[in-house]
């Protein structure tokens, strides 16, 4: 067990007395240059001390991902335990700083206070932040074990991170485990206290990966775990071959787990699918939708006989087309339509277009990108319905988004989005770190020192100004009365805007479509192409009314039943 016996420094003499060199809170540290606090950081973490805190209300996380670091587990978690319980929930330190400790501490104001709790975990991709929350959400379940009820919703609100981690979750360039999408979990209390439920509200799912994905990194888990997993009778069911390679949106990616393993995390999904409370059927649904995805993706295209613009592309293998049509409940000439034509508003008058291969290639996959996003809201919508309350009296909500990335590779508009979130979240984190507590002093009329720190307004200004940020101009761009402007247009826009404003925050190359930003996590370069179509993003027209018309299988529409799921 990584944790030892360690007074803490309360009053001036013990401070004096204080070895900075494995402080426990870095407010205490004598010397609080750059230098004296990654020291600090850096030391501790060589001592498998994973966790710093920054006063009562900040944690630092350095991820322990180094082998010989153990800072998880039964064990430790049951010490942090006997310590809420002994001291009735307050705060001791005699235990180094931890999560769990942290979990401690919020649970136990929101008992005793009543006020509702929120945990926001901040870092970069890689950083440990999913790892972090779900060591939380274990650790709040050990505190709540005493009642069978409260026990087995946490293991629910486990089974469920589970759930999001299979369809949420791919392997990207920085992490093994990468979030391709945010979730904020609320845990429900009643007047009592009690944890009574839980909800789920996903946000900037990565939809793009399902038909694109860079060659070092993967699509989302639940693919490979579905090919893994199946039985053989499932796989015939689903007309499914073991091989990934055989599908067109896995075929270029990189493989992340062996078959065994995959196999078991497939068992593990499925369990966990069923204490969210997936039945066999609607898991049957769930796995038949993203088998109708992969058959999607290898439907192929060739232009038509003639090219004048008058006939719509040709279904290369018919059959394929057949068994995606099957799974989506359509017939197979609905889909053909659907995959070739087009409704395009021409001015202001609907009319429908015939695609071409590539277009309709385009079609497929925004088609399959649509179902995959629906899929997810819905997987969202399911477990709220079944494990949230209507009435509560609390909550403790938990914020983890997709971590910052920055380097030398070129991003999309699904990380400028996330980055984005990032910056807000640093700016909240500091403005509650260095200024609203001085801000309270100076109101009593108490004089003290300001803490120079690093600020990102600079990038806060260029993203979120009213007029003239980013965020602004892409959506001015998108609901302009003519029609959303084109992604070239787009960067005109924001050169333009940041020109006029000498924002060097800001620079943009128009020949490679490209700009980059100065973000507090270091200078990160922007690929403008799709930004717009990702901006708007809505369900095509076309497709809803496809999948609402009637003679639709079931299997598709539960898609679609839930109203605010189509609102999205
Ligand atoms: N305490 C820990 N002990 C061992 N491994 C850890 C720990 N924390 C994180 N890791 C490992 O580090 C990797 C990254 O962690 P995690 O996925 O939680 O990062 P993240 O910050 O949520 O990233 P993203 O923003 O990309 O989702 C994972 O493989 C995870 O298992």
């Amino acid at each position: 067990m990584a944790a030892r016996m360690k007074s803490n420094p309360r009053d001036s003499e013990q401070r004096l007395a204080y070895d900075d060199s494995l402080a426990e809170d870095l407010t205490m540290l004598h010397s609080k240059s750059n230098e004296g606090i990654t020291d600090t950081l850096k030391k501790r973490y060589n001592e498998n001390f994973t966790y710093t805190k920054v006063g009562a209300r900040v944690l630092v996380s350095i991820n322990p991902i180094h082998v010989g670091a153990q800072t998880e587990g039964p064990e430790i978690m049951k010490a942090y335990a006997d310590d809420y319980h002994s001291l009735a929930g307050g705060r001791n330190d005699a235990l180094p700083s931890h999560i769990y400790q942290l979990a401690n501490t919020s649970y136990f104001h929101l008992k005793r206070s009543a006020i509702d709790q929120a945990v926001i975990f901040i870092g970069d991709s890689g950083s440990g932040k999913s790892r972090t929350k779900r060591a939380f959400i274990q650790h709040l379940g050990q505190l709540l074990a005493g009642s069978k009820k409260e026990a087995k919703l946490m293991k629910q609100l486990e089974h469920a991170l589970i759930v999001y981690s299979s369809f949420g979750c791919a392997l990207s360039s920085d992490n093994p485990t990468a979030s391709r999408f945010g979730l904020y979990t609320e845990i429900q209390f009643d007047t009592r206290g009690r944890a009574a439920g839980f909800r789920c509200l996903d946000y900037l799912l990565e939809r793009h990966r399902v038909t694109s994905t860079a060659a070092h990194e993967t699509n989302f888990f639940a693919f490979y775990q579905l090919l893994a997993g199946t039985s053989p009778e499932e796989r015939s069911h689903f007309q499914l071959n073991q091989e990934s390679s055989h599908y067109a949106y896995l075929r270029s990616t990189r493989t992340y787990s062996t078959p065994s393993q995959l196999s078991n995390e497939f068992k593990t999904l499925k369990s966990a699918l069923r204490t969210v409370g997936f039945n066999p059927k609607f898991q049957s649904q769930l796995f038949q939708l993203l088998a109708a995805i992969l058959h999607l993706g290898n439907i192929q295209f060739l232009n038509p006989n003639h090219q004048s613009g008058e006939e719509a592309a040709l279904v290369r293998n018919f059959d394929v087309l057949e068994t995606a049509a099957d799974f989506l409940g359509l017939h197979a000439t609905t889909l053909e339509g659907l995959l070739t034509y087009k409704t395009k508003l021409i001015k202001k008058e609907a009319c429908t277009v015939f695609l071409d291969a590539e277009g309709a290639r385009e079609q497929r996959d925004e088609l399959s990108r649509c179902l995959y996003g629906l899929l997810f809201s819905w997987i969202t919508e399911h477990i709220n319905s079944r494990l949230s309350v209507k009435a509560q009296e609390n909550f403790l909500g938990l914020l983890d988004l997709p971590g910052s990335v920055a380097g030398n590779q070129v991003n999309h508009f699904q990380q400028f989005c996330a980055n984005y979130a990032n910056e807000r979240l640093f700016h909240y984190l500091c403005y509650h770190v260095f200024e609203s507590s001085t801000e309270a002093y100076r109101e009593d009329g108490i004089q003290i020192p300001s803490v120079e720190y690093i600020s990102n307004q600079p990038a806060i200004h260029l993203l979120s100004r009213r007029t003239s940020g980013l965020v602004s101009i892409l959506h001015r761009q998108a609901n302009r009365s003519r029609g959303p402007a084109s992604d070239t247009a787009l960067l005109q826009a924001m050169l333009k805007e940041q020109e006029d404003e000498k924002d060097d925050s800001f620079t943009a190359n128009p020949s490679m479509s490209q700009f980059t930003v100065r973000h507090f996590f270091g200078v990160v370069c922007y690929s403008v192409e799709g930004f717009m179509d990702n901006n708007i993003a809505g369900v095509s027209p076309d497709f809803v009314q496809v999948f609402r018309g009637k003679g639709v299988s079931p299997l598709a529409t539960p898609l679609y039943l839930g109203c605010s799921i189509v609102q999205r």
